[in-house]
């Protein structure tokens, strides 16, 4: 079984305390889901692979470290996703960028899928699915069952907040793919939406309810 992994470094669990607040705005919200991705993404890293180079600094020849083994893509899951990109972008800036497309059925809450641009070597890459919520985990389990149909098979996944209803169905249908998330609330209401939570991430980082 991968890896759940829940982030207890004091800046992010700060963050998170700023962006579950009703009264945080579109402009500070949207930021601190930024900076959150990023510490997250600082986190979510730790375990990449060295191996040395041979350089040349200004002063003699040395021996340094550089990343080893696959290259990175961030694939967010639209549209609350997007707003990770850039704080992992800021950690790993050599990394793709594929987007894949998909929203919840209010009725049903299941994922509905409506974009899918991916890397042409995504398979080759070591792949960081971001979305902020992961709540059935419905979008999650679609997108990356999504990324394993054309043939990408080191997937890790990273979420702000999770519901264990949402962890569960990951571990039940991807159980090789290890999951990052910030904090780990209570449970689902009858809506679907995470308790306490922080309400739709979509709507609050893009200022649309
Ligand atoms: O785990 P689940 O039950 O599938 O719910 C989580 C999904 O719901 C939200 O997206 P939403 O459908 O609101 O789309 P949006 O990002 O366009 O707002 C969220 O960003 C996840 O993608
Ligand atoms: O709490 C939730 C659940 C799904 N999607 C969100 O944006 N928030
Ligand atoms: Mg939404």
């Amino acid at each position: 079984m991968a890896k759940v992994c829940v982030m207890e470094h004091p800046l992010i669990q700060h963050k998170i305390g700023v962006i579950r607040r009703k009264e945080t705005g579109s402009k500070d919200f949207r930021q601190i889901i930024g900076e959150i991705a990023m510490l997250m993404c600082y986190e979510a890293t730790r375990d990449l692979k060295l191996q040395d180079v041979e350089i040349e600094t200004p002063i003699c020849r040395t021996t340094a470290k550089e990343l080893q083994g696959k290259k990175l893509a961030v694939i967010p899951i639209l549209r609350a996703g997007i707003g990770m990109v850039e704080g992992m972008l800021a950690m790993i800036p050599a990394a793709k960028v594929g987007h894949i497309g998909l929203y919840r059925d209010p009725e049903t809450l299941k994922p509905v899928e409506y974009y899918c641009k991916l890397p042409g070597d995504c398979a080759e890459r070591e792949v960081f699915v971001v979305d902020p919520m992961l709540a059935t985990g419905g979008s999650a389990v679609a997108a990356i069952q999504m990324l394993k149909d054309k043939g990408v098979k080191n997937i890790r996944f990273m979420c702000i907040i999770a519901a264990p209803e949402g962890i569960e169905a990951m571990q039940k249908a991807h159980p090789d793919v290890d999951i990052y998330i910030g904090a780990k609330d209570e449970c689902l209401n009858d809506h679907g939406y995470i308790v306490p939570g922080l309400g739709d991430a979509g709507d609050r980082i893009f200022g649309t309810k």
